[in-house]
């Protein structure tokens, strides 16, 4: 309810507007019927130059109370869009300053489902809100009121019809709650579904795997269809069951009437508007049962939207830290890091220093720590113990810009967006000319296929960039990451989709332009960081040993027995 009046404070003008429309459009409902009766009462009484200004009266009313109508449902529209569309960029901006582990915690997907669906449902709920929530109250009390004052007597009719319509529609009111939920839920699964397929759709079909998962989906479906046939069922008893109790109430009302009429000739005025009010009565309680069932599933996606915005980034900078130009040095002090949610550490009590300009690789099985170490670099996780320093600063206490300009981290798996070469090059460097988009190019191999394109780096990339192959999305990665000449440039197993004619290349062109960048290269084959000034040996989340390549062969048993093997491998090939 907080973020709602939080966001609803911009529209306050708007938001009074549309609440005294409702209050109009109340109102004109309850007094038509009143003015009828009076209308009947004048024809009774042969009085014609009452009745004339009665019917003007009841045209303005009605008419009054269709344009309130019509101006709640634009003003509700504004505003129920205008605080989506706030939430959405409150939730979005938030979600920008969240770590990776943030991101993790709840899924990228989910996420996503939070900013889209259930800010929708939270649209929906508050144009509900505010084209009902005071209409009902209105128009329940008013209608009791009114009702009672046209036919006294019958007060207890009023009284009998309340209580049956709401002990009926009790429980059937919290099954269709339950339904409605079951629904959300069964949606959101059947959105991950089909995500998840059509995201992995090379690998279902190279696995032949369309048939499991259109069976999933599927039965997802079909118990979809089986809630929505139940809540049609609620529905369909629902309704007969509330006309059976005011019918007999309006019977019943009309029987006692006309048994009286004699003694009460009033009330032959009086039994319309009665009847009308009676009607208005069991529309507020319907209303209002299913603005219950259908407001409970807004609230359960603004509770999934409070989760988000209440949530803390792991990782914060101090807005105060001085901006400053970092050097190419990296400091490991006794660093340990456990994932959140994990109880094994990734790494264990990892001590190292990297001079600037230095050449390291880091080799390791898979699983041992290798990216992990790697992600600490640019801060994309606070250690869990220890200390990590970039250019001789804490990073807990490094300026934001200053790092990013410092550190570039080429992912194992690269990464481009939708939109030309040249926009994501100019990721890694905002203000990027064409002379340097060639440069990087150069240096990452990809100029070779850039240049084949007749529109160069304006060449567009498709969604999920499926019009480039592994090794060009690979290389096009490599030159985002060279484009603004950082410091320290970290390669995770950024060259593994390239042949070991491009790779080396790719090495020779980044040892002659990027000479006085510290460069941290995370390989599978020891091939690849054979000749670097250092290689630091990860197992199990220790640094288990650091070297040069003979060094280490000489000393490391773990790293003898990993050069061995793939050498061994290299041979029989
Ligand atoms: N996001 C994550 N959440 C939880 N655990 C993780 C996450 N990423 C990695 N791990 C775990 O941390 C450990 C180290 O993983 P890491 O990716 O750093 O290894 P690696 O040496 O880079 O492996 P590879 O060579 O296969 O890339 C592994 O046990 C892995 O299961």
């Amino acid at each position: 309810m907080q973020i709602l009046i939080k966001h609803a404070k911009p529209y306050r003008g708007l938001l009074i507007a549309s609440v005294l429309a409702v209050v109009v459009m109340a109102g004109a409902s309850l007094w038509q019927p009143h003015l009828f009766q009076k209308m009947i009462s004048a024809i009774l009484a042969d009085d014609k130059s009452k009745l004339l200004g009665l019917g003007i009266q009841l045209i303005v009313v009605a008419l009054l109370g269709i344009a309130a109508g019509v101006l709640n449902t634009i003003l509700a529209g504004k505003v129920s869009q205008g605080m989506a569309a706030d939430i959405r960029a409150e939730e979005y901006a938030k979600i920008q300053s969240f770590s990776f582990g943030n991101i993790e915690k709840f899924s990228a997907g989910n996420l996503v489902v939070r900013m889209t669906n259930d800010v929708n449902q939270v649209q929906q709920l508050m144009m509900m809100l505010l084209s009902t929530v005071l209409r009902i109250p209105i128009l329940f009390i008013g209608a009791i009121v009114l009702a009672i004052y046209t036919i006294p007597s019958l007060w207890w009719i009023i009284v009998l019809m309340i209580v049956l319509i709401v002990a009926s529609s009790a429980g059937i009111f919290a099954k269709l709650g339950k339904s409605f939920a079951k629904i959300q839920s069964l949606i959101d699964t059947n959105n991950t579904l089909a995500k998840e397929n059509l995201q992995g759709v090379r690998v279902v079909k190279s696995f032949n795997q369309e048939g499991n998962e259109t069976q999933r989906f599927t039965d997802n479906t079909d118990e979809l269809i089986r809630v929505n046939i139940k809540i049609g069922y609620l529905f369909n008893f629902t309704f007969p069951i509330f006309m059976i109790i005011s019918n007999s109430a309006i019977t019943a009302a009309i029987l006692l009437v006309g048994k009286d009429i004699v003694k009460h000739p009033e009330n032959l005025a009086a039994i319309s508007p009665f009847v009308s009010y009676l009607t208005q009565l069991l529309m507020a309680i319907m209303i209002g049962g299913m603005v219950s069932t259908f407001a409970s599933r807004g609230f359960v996606s603004l509770g999934r939207i409070k989760q988000v915005l209440d949530t803390k980034p792991d990782v914060t900078y101090d807005p105060e830290a001085p901006a400053e130009n970092l050097s190419g040095s990296v400091a490991f002090k006794d660093v340990s890091f456990t994932y959140p949610g994990d109880e094994k550490p990734a790494l264990k009590h990892v001590s190292f220093s990297i001079k600037p300009g230095e050449m390291v690789g880091i080799v390791g099985a898979t699983g041992s720590g290798k990216t992990t170490m790697a992600q600490l670099i640019p801060r994309l996780y606070d250690p869990t113990e220890g200390e990590v320093d970039v250019g001789g600063v804490n990073l807990k206490k490094v300026n934001e810009a200053s790092l990013r300009k410092t550190v570039s981290l080429v992912l194992q798996k690269a990464i481009l967006f939708s939109g030309s070469i040249a926009d994501n090059l100019r990721h890694g460097k905002p203000d990027a000319t064409p002379a340097d988009m060639q440069r990087a190019a150069e240096i990452a191999q990809a100029a070779e296929f850039v240049d084949r394109y007749d529109d160069g780096f304006d060449h567009e990339v498709d969604e999920r960039s499926a019009n480039f192959s592994g090794g060009q999305k690979q290389r096009l990665s490599i030159a985002r990451g060279v484009i603004g000449k950082p410091k320290i440039l970290i390669l995770d197993d950024s060259t593994s989709a390239l042949d070991a004619h491009s790779e080396k290349l790719v090495q020779e062109a980044l040892n002659q332009d990027l000479k006085g960048t510290t460069t941290m290269v995370i390989a599978e084959k020891i091939s690849s960081v054979i000749k670097a000034d250092r290689i630091l040996v990860m197992d199990h989340g220790e640094l288990v040993a650091e070297g040069k390549h003979e060094e280490l062969v000489e000393k490391s048993s773990i790293y003898r027995e990993i050069y061995t093997t793939q050498k061994a491998k290299e041979e029989e090939a």
